[in-house]
């Protein structure tokens, strides 16, 4: 099988950052998946599994951040033995980071050099406007262009009403309205997957991501829930995260995830919510908390009725959120240096050996 890389989105600036690597024996490839330390990668030749070298080994263990994920371009490396590692990731243009799960307070790149990241929700249940915001920053923060989707339009008499409250929720996003079982609003879905184009997928379980994979594949190549789950209810792992479409381009699923921490400081949540921003800037005092403060515009336009509650409310949680990961990730990098400090202390004075 040959892979044509710049339908994937091989371009120049790619090219420039792997020219370093250019020798023979090394290769770019994308990653379509990554499990249990080894990547799934499309090179021209097709299709390759790669083990993580030693480097690419290092410079995850100073930041978690490093670590390949889907999405990325990175360098292979083919030994004589046939054994492949990955020697470099080549710098990212875009990427989605949450707080990783764990205590360590480290990120977790879940989706890399995306052009454009939609937040998908289904219809029904009721959208999720937390959720949706909570992404949303993500989105914003990843570099890419954000949008919503909304899914299962066909199980509601009436979406566009949903829809409506949705885009409250997500100023100057655009909110397209699919589904997968009528094929309704895919057309407007479809010229965001287009050579060299990738479209990121981000939403919890169940909301219908695969299904829209499969749809903008026009092929079953992503198992469903239905597919995906064993007869003893486990998921199954025959699953890629990267998938080219045909005519080019790709889509970008993050399957499984359950809880999407704030991680960086970036313009995400300003973005998120602009409207809270805007109104910002008109309270009284620079700095507003918008909790008790005086001529405080934001708590004057949740009164009014301008500004939602639940919105508000909303905005407070991430803030509060970002400010705790931010002294948490503060307190990490201060055991690093301190570590980095010792080690380097004990390295330049070794203890005088002992006599006798
Ligand atoms: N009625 C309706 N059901 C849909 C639609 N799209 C997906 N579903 C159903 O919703 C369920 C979840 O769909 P998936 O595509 O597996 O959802 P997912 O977001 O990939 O879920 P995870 O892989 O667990 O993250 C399945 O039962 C689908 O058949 C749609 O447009 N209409
Ligand atoms: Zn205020």
């Amino acid at each position: 099988m040959n892979i044509d890389l710049p339908a994937l989105g091989w371009n120049a600036d790619l090219a420039a950052a792997y020219r370093p690597f250019s020798r023979s024996g090394l290769q770019p490839a994308r990653v379509t998946r990554v499990d249990r330390g080894a990547c799934a990668a499309l090179s021209c030749s097709g299709t390759v599994r790669a083990s993580l070298g030693a480097t690419v080994l290092d410079r995850a263990a100073t930041d978690p951040v490093n670590l390949p994920c889907a999405g990325d371009w990175i360098v292979v490396r083919t030994w004589p033995d046939d054994r492949l590692t990955v020697e470099a990731v080549l710098p990212r243009r875009t990427a989605v980071v949450r707080a990783s799960a764990e205590a360590a307070a480290s990120g977790q790149v879940l989706a890399a050099n995306m052009d454009a990241v939609a937040v998908v929700e289904a219809f029904d249940p009721e959208p999720d406007l937390g959720r949706i915001e909570r992404l949303l920053a993500l989105a914003h923060n990843s570099g890419a262009t954000p949008l919503v989707i909304l899914t299962k339009a066909d199980l509601l008499a009436d979406p566009a009403a949903v829809a409506a409250t949705v885009s409250a929720a997500a100023p100057s996003v655009p909110v397209y309205a699919v589904s997968t079982r009528t094929g309704e609003g895919l057309d407007r879905i479809r010229p965001l997957v287009r050579p060299g184009r990738t479209l990121g997928l981000l939403g919890a379980s169940g909301v219908g991501k695969s299904s829209l994979v499969n749809a903008l594949v026009g092929a079953s190549v992503m198992g469903t829930r239905e597919l995906r789950t064993d007869a003893k209810g486990r998921h199954t792992t025959t699953f890629r995260a990267l998938v080219p479409v045909p005519g080019g381009g790709a889509v970008l699923d993050t399957p499984g995830i359950r809880s999407v921490g704030m991680y960086e400081a970036g313009p995400g949540l300003a973005r998120a919510f602009e409207d809270i921003a805007a109104l910002a800037a008109r309270c009284r005092f620079v700095g507003c908390a918008h909790e008790s403060e005086p001529g405080c515009a934001v708590r004057a336009a949740v009164e009014s009725g301008a500004l939602a509650r639940r919105r508000l409310a909303s905005w407070r949680k991430l803030t509060r959120e970002l400010a705790h990961e931010l002294r948490r990730r503060e307190a990490r990098e201060q055991r690093v240096d301190m570590y980095k400090r010792r080690r380097a202390e004990r390295l330049s004075h070794p203890r005088s050996r002992r006599s006798g």
